[in-house]
């Protein structure tokens, strides 16, 4: 006898796979969920990194490099309140992908929109949401070219990114190595209650850095420097040690706010010894750069863990 696809009632024996199932998604947390649900996924030959990244990466076409691709949504409640100008809301969804594409050193080119949002809405106020993306796509010459429009109660926009990083590699996250030092742009911490809002993502940075080779792992800040850090090393299969003295903090705020406020949007990233000083040398941006620790050997006893902070996870 075939079993039922939804089996239910007392006399049932639950499988593991069917107890882990019925779990709700606050039981396991973000980052397992994703794990979960993609962790049979195949991919062709074209993609070189799919997951666990900040943006899927193609190969192109030889002497095109490589195109990165990233989706990136805001929700009402969780990433704006319900009084944030909508001008703001709109740059936030932009700016959002723009970060991830930044750090991985990619240029960003074509964009796509989707939007939730409920009848009551008037047309004003999705033209200032509009204006907010369209002034951010302007000054990065990124172009429009299409999206997605349904009905919802709660506001919500998912913004698609196509890059490319033209005759360079882009950055992943896995290539840090021991002996390598971390260093981060801007200062952390504080992000609430505007500059999640009005930040710059840092593209030129991440570009810069990535056609000049000098750094061989990054990943943008948004969950937390203590979250994104243990994944950086975990990607890369190293242990780190933080000197959180030198840890930039934006005014009146503490270091576990730096570590785990999260939405910083700033760039974490490895730079190997050899090329620390060119690094600091030839900087060119007036963004603060600063080195703020060490990667190691991976060693689950002796590494420093950041366990005790909390990076953002949506479902924790
Ligand atoms: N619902 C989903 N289905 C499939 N893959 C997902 C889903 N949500 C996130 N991912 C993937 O999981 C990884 C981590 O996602 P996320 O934490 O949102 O990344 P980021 O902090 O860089 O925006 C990424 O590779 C992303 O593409
Ligand atoms: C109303 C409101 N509540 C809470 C926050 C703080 N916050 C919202 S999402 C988030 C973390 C980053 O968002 P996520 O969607 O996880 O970005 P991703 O890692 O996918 O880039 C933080 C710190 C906020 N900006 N606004
Ligand atoms: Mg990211």
């Amino acid at each position: 006898m075939s079993r039922p696809r939804y089996p239910d009632g007392p006399s049932h024996n639950w499988t593991l796979e069917e107890q882990y199932a019925r779990c709700r998604l606050h039981e396991i947390g973000e980052k397992r969920l994703i794990q979960i649900l993609t962790r049979h996924w195949k991919q062709d030959r074209g993609v070189l990194r799919a997951l666990e990244e900040d943006c899927a990466v193609f190969r192109g076409l030889p002497d095109q490099g490589f195109w990165l691709l990233k989706i990136e949504s805001v929700v009402e409640g969780v990433h704006f309140t319900k009084g944030t100008p909508f001008f703001l809301v709109g740059r936030k969804a932009l700016a959002r992908a723009l970060s991830d594409l930044a750090a991985m050193g990619a240029i960003p080119r074509y964009a796509m929109v989707a939007l939730a949002a409920s009848p009551r809405l008037s047309l004003f106020a999705l033209q200032r949401l509009y204006e907010g993306m369209e002034r951010l796509a302007k000054a990065y010459r990124l172009f429009f070219v299409g999206g997605e429009t349904v009905r919802s109660d709660a506001l919500l926009i998912t913004v698609s990114l196509l890059g490319h990083t033209p005759g360079y590699r882009p950055v992943l996250r896995c290539g840090a190595r021991p002996g390598d030092s971390l260093f981060v742009t801007g200062e952390l911490g504080g992000s609430f209650p505007t500059k999640h809002l009005v930040f710059e993502p840092r593209l030129r940075e991440g570009q810069w850095l990535a056609q000049n080779r000098l750094a061989r792992a990054m990943i943008d800040l948004s969950d937390g420097l203590a979250s994104d850090l243990s994944q950086l090393a975990r990607a890369s299969g190293v242990s780190f040690e933080l000197d959180f003295s030198k840890i930039p903090r934006r005014p009146g705020i503490s270091l576990s706010q730096a570590l785990q406020d999260g939405e910083d949007y700033e760039l974490l990233f490895a730079v190997a010894p050899a090329k620390v000083s060119q690094l600091q040398k030839q900087w060119p941006f007036r963004t603060k750069l600063t080195c703020i620790g060490l990667c190691h050997p991976a060693d689950p006893k002796a590494s420093q863990t950041l366990d005790a902070f909390h990076g953002f996870d949506h479902f924790a």
